[in-house]
C-alpha cells in the first residue's frame, strides 16, 4: 500500500555560537559571529537586516548548503556539523523545503503546475497517478487550485513564485527556508505570496524561516530576528503576532 507523504509537523531549529568566515583575497570576512537562536517547531520567523548582515549565509547554513566555521546547528534532532554531504543531501530531501528569490531556477518551464509538484515527488513510492492526485491536494490546501493545469511558461512571475512555494512543500518538509521570496514581486503579488506562507503555517504547522528586507513580509511572521554585521541585534515578536 502507498501512502501520501503529508507534511510533517514543524521541526525545531537551533544554532549555538555559530560563526561563519569567508576568505576573500586572503582576508577573513566574518559573515556571522556567535549566533545563538532557537526556533520552535511550527514557528514562523523572518531574518531581517541590512544588505551584508549575514541573512543568506545563515539560511545556507540551516539548509546544510554551507558549513559553519564554528558552533553547532541542529535541524530537529540532527546536528549538521558531523554529517557527510550525502547525509546532508538526504536531510534536505526529507526535511527541508527551499524557496529562492527567482522561481525560474526551481520550476520546469514546459510542465504544468501539477507536473512540477509531481516531479518534485518523483522519489516517493507513489504511482504517477497518485503523485498527480497529491499535487492536486497540495494546490487545493494552499488555495492555488487555479494554477493546476497551467504551464509554468504561461504563468506570471507572481504565480510562478506561488507555485515554487508549493513545490518546496511537495515532499512535506518540517522546515521551509525562503531567501528573499518576494523581492522580485509587486506589492499585490507579495501579499499573495505572504498568504501562501500563512496558509502553510496554519494548515501544516511547518517551521518557516524567511529572509526579507520587506517590513510587510517580516510583520506577517510570528517573530523577527534582526541581524547586523553578522550578529543578532534584535529578536522579538512581530507587531502582528504581538497584537494577537
Ligand atoms: N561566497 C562568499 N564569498 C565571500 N564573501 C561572502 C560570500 N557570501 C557572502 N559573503 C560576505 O558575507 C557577508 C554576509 O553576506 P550575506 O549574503 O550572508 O548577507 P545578507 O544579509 O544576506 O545580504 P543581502 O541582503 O545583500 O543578500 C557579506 O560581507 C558578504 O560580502
Amino acid at each position: 500500500m502507498t501512502t501520501v507523504a503529508g507534511p510533517r509537523a514543524g521541526i525545531e531549529v537551533r544554532c549555538l555560537n555559530v560563526g561563519r568566515t569567508y576568505s576573500v583575497d586572503g582576508e577573513d570576512v566574518h559573515a556571522l559571529t556567535d549566533v545563538s537562536i532557537r526556533i520552535a517547531g511550527g514557528e514562523s520567523v523572518s531574518l531581517f537586516g541590512p544588505s551584508g548582515s549575514g541573512k543568506s549565509t545563515l539560511t545556507a547554513l540551516l539548509a546544510g548548503l554551507r558549513r559553519p566555521s564554528s558552533g553547532q546547528i541542529w535541524v530537529g534532532e540532527e546536528e549538521l556539523s558531523g554529517m557527510s554531504e550525502r547525509e546532508l543531501l538526504r536531510l534536505r530531501g526529507r526535511e527541508i523545503g527551499i524557496v529562492l528569490q527567482n522561481p525560474s531556477r526551481t520550476l520546469l518551464p514546459y510542465g504544468t503546475a501539477e507536473d512540477n509538484i509531481a516531479f518534485a515527488r518523483r522519489s516517493t513510492r507513489r504511482s504517477e497517478r497518485g503523485r498527480l492526485e497529491d499535487s492536486h491536494t497540495l494546490l487545493r490546501q494552499l488555495d492555488l487550485t487555479e494554477l493546476a493545469g497551467q504551464r509554468v511558461a504561461s504563468l506570471s512571475g507572481g504565480e510562478q513564485q506561488r507555485l515554487s512555494i508549493a513545490v518546496a512543500m511537495s515532499r512535506g518538509p518540517g522546515l521551509l527556508l525562503a531567501d528573499e521570496p518576494t523581492s522580485q514581486l509587486d506589492s499585490a503579488n507579495r501579499d499573495r505570496a505572504v498568504q501562501v506562507f500563512g496558509r502553510i503555517a496554519t494548515e501544516f504547522g511547518t517551521t518557516i524561516v524567511t529572509v526579507t528586507h520587506d517590513p510587510v513580509v517580516a510583520d506577517a511572521t510570528h517573530r523577527r530576528i534582526t541581524l547586523s554585521e553578522g550578529r543578532v541585534v534584535d529578536d522579538g515578536l512581530s507587531w502582528h503576532a504581538g497584537r494577537r
